[in-house]
C-alpha cells in the first residue's frame, strides 16, 4: 500500500487556466431546455421514448464537438486525427456524460423521469444491466465537475483510436489532462490516495461499453427504429 505521504501538491497557473477553459466549455454545454421540457410532458412509449433519447443524443454528439474544440491544443492537431478522435470516442464520452448526469443530484425529478425513459426504451436487457452498473460505478465516486470535465477531455484524447496518424501528439495532450487529473484528485479527495486510479478503472469499464453499443444499435435496428443522419454518421451505422 502507498504511504499516506502529504506530498506537497500544488496546480501551476497554466494548469489552472487549463482546467478553468475545460470547465466552463464542459459547463457552457447542456441540453436545450425545450427537449428536457419534453422529456417530462411526453407520454411514456417504448417509440416515444426512443424518439426523445435519440433526439438527446444527437443534440449530444453537437455539444460533443463544441467542447472537444474547447480543449487546449485540440484544433492544432492533424484535421483527420481530430475527426478519428471524435469518432472514436463519440460512444464513450456519451455514456461517461449520461453516467455523469444520472448521478447527480438533481431536484425536479428529471433523473428518474430520464432512467424510466432508458429503461423502457426498447432496450435489449443485457445491454440495460452493464449500463446501469457503469451509473452507479460513476454515482459512487461523486465526482466535482473539475474531475467529471477532464476525465470527459481525458477520454477524447485516447491515443490509441482507429485511424489515428499522429499518435505521439495525441498522447502529449492526453497526458497534460492527466498530470492536471491526477493533482486535482490528490487535492479533492486527500483521504483516498486510490481515487485517480479509481477514476482511472471507470475508463477501462466505459470501454466495455462500446461493445455492448454496437450490439445494442443492431437490435434497434431489427425492431426498424430510425436514427438520426449525425448519430448514423459518427456511430457508422449504415
Ligand atoms: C445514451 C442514451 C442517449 C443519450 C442520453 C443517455 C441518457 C442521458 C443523457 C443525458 C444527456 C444530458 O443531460 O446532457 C444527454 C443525452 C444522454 C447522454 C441515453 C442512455 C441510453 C441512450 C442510448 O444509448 C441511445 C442511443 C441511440 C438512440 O437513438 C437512442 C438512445
Amino acid at each position: 500500500t502507498t504511504k499516506l505521504s502529504k506530498e506537497k501538491v500544488e496546480i501551476t497557473k497554466e494548469q489552472q487556466a487549463l482546467v478553468k477553459s475545460i470547465v466552463d466549455a464542459y459547463n457552457r454545454h447542456q441540453i436545450p431546455q425545450d427537449v428536457t421540457k419534453k422529456l417530462l410532458q411526453e407520454q411514456y412509449s417504448a417509440e416515444e421514448n426512443f424518439l426523445l433519447l435519440t433526439e438527446m443524443a444527437t443534440n449530444q454528439v453537437q455539444v460533443l464537438v463544441e467542447f472537444t474544440k474547447n480543449i487546449p491544443g485540440f484544433l492544432s492537431l492533424d484535421r483527420e486525427d481530430q475527426i478519428a478522435l471524435l469518432k472514436g470516442s463519440a460512444v464513450e464520452a456519451m455514456f461517461l456524460r449520461s453516467a455523469q448526469v444520472l448521478s447527480k443530484r438533481m431536484p425536479n425529478g428529471y433523473k428518474e423521469v430520464l432512467k424510466e425513459r432508458v429503461r423502457n426504451s426498447g432496450m435489449s436487457e443485457e445491454f440495460m444491466t452493464p449500463m446501469f452498473n457503469f451509473y452507479k460505478s460513476i454515482d459512487e465516486l461523486q465526482m466535482v465537475q473539475e474531475e467529471q470535465a477532464l476525465l470527459t477531455a481525458v477520454t477524447i484524447l485516447t491515443p490509441d483510436r482507429p485511424y489515428v496518424k499522429d499518435y505521439q501528439a495525441v498522447e502529449r495532450l492526453q497526458e497534460t489532462m492527466l498530470v492536471v487529473l491526477r493533482k486535482l484528485c490528490v487535492l479533492q479527495h486527500p483521504q483516498d490516495p486510490q481515487y485517480f486510479a479509481r477514476l482511472l478503472g471507470r475508463l477501462t469499464e466505459l470501454r466495455t461499453l462500446n461493445h455492448y453499443h454496437a450490439e445494442m444499435l443492431t437490435s434497434w435496428r431489427m425492431n426498424d427504429q430510425k436514427f438520426t443522419p449525425l448519430l448514423c454518421e459518427i456511430w457508422d451505422v449504415q
